[in-house]
């Protein structure tokens, strides 16, 4: 997706929160956005999940979009899984489908239990790991997070963790704001801050002057490799492998894309290089 002179305000005539703000949301990426209390984050946010639209300026090429919002509705009236079900048709998903996805992420933050509770008398955390398995059901080519750790037990944030990387190493792009710096530190490949009403892209001086890690990979006969892949890999083909350099932070992600790529490919090394490596 693509945003170009995008600007917000609220109101007639209000201030601008954002103006200008050009954007590209490229795939197998984690972008991170960060900013002081009250930037617009938020605001950025709601744009990119579409659930708000733009004062200016334009967002084209959007993908299946979800997103957890910096504040569950908490009063629907809907038990667990018939808010599940609910979202999971929204987001295209058929009855079997929504169904299953439904009852598969209710175990993996493990609140089976609370499969036939009403939303109104679910704790906290428990509403928390809702609001995140909606935006996980249908796998999101775009997943906007707000703030979607928070409330989250260490398990349930370890669950969204790998949810996050299994959608990225997917090909999809990931926007979150938290915050806690370290939040997917070892998976975030862009950084975008909002300062004043501009959105300004952070040096990501940690994946430059970082770690690299070597990855020898063989396809099957006539493979070709994703023209995106996680980290931007530097490619040298040779006869039989071809050998991709990335950054540490990326090397999780590329592993997992190219073993799950179809068809998938075959990992002969992978090696941590020092600087004089290089
Ligand atoms: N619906 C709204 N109506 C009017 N003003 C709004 C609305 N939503 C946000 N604002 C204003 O826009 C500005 C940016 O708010 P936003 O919530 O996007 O910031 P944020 O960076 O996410 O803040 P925080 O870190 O506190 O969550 C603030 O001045 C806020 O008061």
């Amino acid at each position: 997706m693509k945003l170009r002179g995008v600007g917000r305000r609220y109101g007639l005539g209000g201030p601008w929160v954002l103006r200008g703000v050009d954007l590209d949301l490229p795939p197998h990426t984690v972008v991170r956005v960060e900013g002081v209390n009250g930037s617009g984050k938020s605001t950025l946010l709601r744009l990119l999940a579409g659930i708000d639209t733009p004062t200016e300026g334009s967002l084209t090429g959007r993908p299946r979009t979800a997103y957890v919002p910096e504040r569950f509705p908490a009063a629907l009236p809907f038990t667990a899984t018939g808010y599940l079900l609910h979202l999971g048709r929204i987001h295209g998903l058929g009855r079997a489908a929504a169904q299953s996805a439904a009852t598969e992420w209710l175990e993996r933050f493990g609140i089976t239990e609370y499969a036939r509770t009403p939303l109104t008398r679910l704790s906290k955390g428990t509403s928390q790991k809702i609001a995140v398995a909606q935006a996980l059901l249908a796998a999101p080519e775009l997943l906007i997070l707000d703030e979607a750790w928070t409330g989250l037990d260490t398990a349930a944030r370890a669950t969204l963790d790998g949810a996050v990387a299994e959608r990225v190493a997917a090909g999809a792009t990931a926007v979150f704001v938290d915050h806690d710096p370290r939040r997917l530190a070892d998976a975030v490949g862009e950084v975008h801050r909002v300062e004043g009403t501009a959105l300004v892209a952070v040096e990501a001086v940690r994946e430059e002057s970082g770690p690299r890690v070597r990855i020898e990979a063989a396809g099957p006969p006539g493979a070709v490799l994703p023209a995106h892949l996680p980290g931007a890999p530097g490619r040298e083909t040779g006869l039989d492998s071809t050998t991709l350099t990335v950054a540490a932070v990326h090397s999780d992600a590329l592993l997992r894309a190219l073993l799950t790529s179809r068809p998938p490919w075959h990992i002969r090394g992978v090696a941590h290089l020092v600087p004089e490596d290089r």
